[in-house]
């Protein structure tokens, strides 16, 4: 009895003690404010924060800004993407909302004192928002004469049980979760070459992308497959010894979506789209040099490739000099010759597609196999794609018309953008099923009648 008692009083005691540290901290603090200079200040509170370090179970990471007064911290930028993802509106008071320019997205983050609850794995990790404005020494030797400058910090606090996982789990799942975050958010670009060999670019505003493409569905997944695979394959190339390279050709009449297709490719797979024309590249001196002046990971395209250029063997002109090899016109053998060469040794992954509205008409050297890895047909509009286009355009799953578009879209030729052209122009979605019947019963009027009533396929 005695002894609890005793507990009792001596437990008493700590809380009186702390409650008078606390009280003569909270007094240092003001005293410190009224007396002490700026820089000394900072010194001390510096040092109280260290002092709570230790005494309580609690442990902060303090991430600043700029890492000595000067660059940038990666790690301050990486947690201020990732904590906008993570902020909830609900429970903030004052929250900041951001923009860099009209088309990026709104970057909402926490005001100065802001305080938030993040868990991962299990721990809790709550953050808070500083911003401190210290005092700049007086520096006659770089016109620097003093003043305040803001310093800007995020500091996470945890359980001290948890130092290990915010060190090693924590922290760098924020790093990576933002640098997947901005890799999204980069905006896309396409080049187009100008004569005689400079590339330049324009966004890549093309708003196609797999959801939003009408095609066949297995079709669809097995590209989508076939990219994810190259991408993740860049060791298997290396020790194969091969260039990390897949090339695609995509075949079909115009408006079947092949252009929409890579933008649809270079959208999932976050690559640069360098647009070749082919007609303009004059020698292979200057297609080399093209093609040395690409990035990394992107894809390179050569559309029309039966009108834009030849195909000619390349075997007839062994007994020519270096000199009149470089000089001489651009074949589509000596672009898949070049890439083979400079792309071995680069290492990086790259896609190359051609395009064609005429498969037939393309030389077979190019159609054997292992030359384009994987021959796509875009076709002509079939129930699928056209309920595809619909839900685009209209946002609908079903709709009473359905039964008679689809049988008719079975048996007419009509590519998907002559449907996308319809289903676009009217916003009722009514009139413009009906427009959509009154044009396929034209187009059958006309005799444009499919050869094989099912497959959509071109013939
Ligand atoms: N399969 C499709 N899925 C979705 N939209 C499509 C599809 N095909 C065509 N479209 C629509 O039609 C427009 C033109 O299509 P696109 O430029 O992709 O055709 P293309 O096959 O490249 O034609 P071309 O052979 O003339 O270059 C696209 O911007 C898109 O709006
Ligand atoms: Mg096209």
């Amino acid at each position: 009895m005695v002894s609890y008692d005793k507990a009792i009083e001596s437990y008493k005691n700590a809380i009186a003690t702390a409650a008078s540290i606390a009280a003569s901290l909270m007094l240092v603090r003001g005293v410190v404010n009224e007396l002490v200079p700026p820089e000394v200040r900072d010194m001390l509170f510096s040092r109280l924060g260290y002092l709570r370090w230790h005494t309580s179970s609690q442990h902060t990471i303090i991430i600043e800004q700029r890492t000595d007064g000067l660059s940038n911290n990666h790690i301050y930028s990486a947690v201020k993407t990732y904590l906008a993802t993570r902020i909830s509106t609900a429970g903030q008071q004052h929250l900041r909302v951001s923009s860099t320019d009209e088309n990026e997205k709104m970057l909402v983050s926490m005001v100065e004192g802001g305080e938030m609850v993040d868990v991962f794995d299990g721990a809790m990790f709550k953050w808070c928002f500083i911003s401190r404005e210290i005092a700049i020494r007086n520096d006659p030797s770089n016109n620097s004469d003093g003043g305040q400058q803001e310093v800007r910090s995020f500091e996470v606090s945890f359980h001290k049980r948890h130092k290990e996982k915010a060190l090693k789990s924590y922290l760098p799942f924020i790093v990576s979760t933002a640098k997947a975050i901005k890799d999204q958010e980069k905006s896309l670009q396409i080049y187009m070459n100008q004569y005689p060999d400079t590339w330049s670019p324009v966004d890549l505003r093309h708003p196609s992308t797999f959801d939003t493409l009408a095609m066949d569905q297995k079709l669809k997944q097995s590209i989508i497959d076939d990219l994810d695979r190259f991408i993740k394959r860049k060791d298997y190339y290396k020790r194969i010894g091969k260039a990390w390279k897949r090339g695609y050709l995509l075949y079909g009449p115009p408006g079947t979506g092949k252009s929409s297709l890579i933008a649809a490719m270079a959208i999932h797979l976050r690559f640069n789209i360098y647009d070749l024309d082919l007609a303009e590249v004059q020698s292979n001196s200057d297609l080399r040099r093209l093609l040395i002046g690409m990035s990394n990971q992107s894809i390179i395209v050569a559309e029309d490739i039966d009108c834009s250029i030849e195909m000619k063997q390349r075997e007839g002109h062994k007994l020519q000099s270096a000199k009149e090899k470089e000089e001489e016109k651009v074949t589509l053998s000596g672009l898949l010759n070049f890439v083979d060469g400079l792309w071995s040794a680069s290492g990086e992954g790259r896609i190359i597609i051609f395009t064609t509205n005429y498969k037939e008409r393309l030389d077979q050297a190019l159609l054997r196999p292992g030359r384009m890895d994987m021959h796509i047909h875009m076709g002509y509009c079939t129930p699928e794609s056209f309920q595809i286009l619909a839900s685009n355009y209209h946002s609908i799953n079903y709709h009473v018309t359905y039964p008679e578009i689809e049988e008719l879209i079975k048996m007419v030729m009509v590519t998907p953008a002559e449907v996308a052209e319809v289903l676009m122009r009217n916003d009722d979605t009514d009139v413009a099923l009906q427009d959509l019947i009154d044009l396929l019963k034209s187009k059958m009027k006309q005799g444009g009648e499919k050869k094989d009533g099912s497959s959509g396929e071109e013939k």
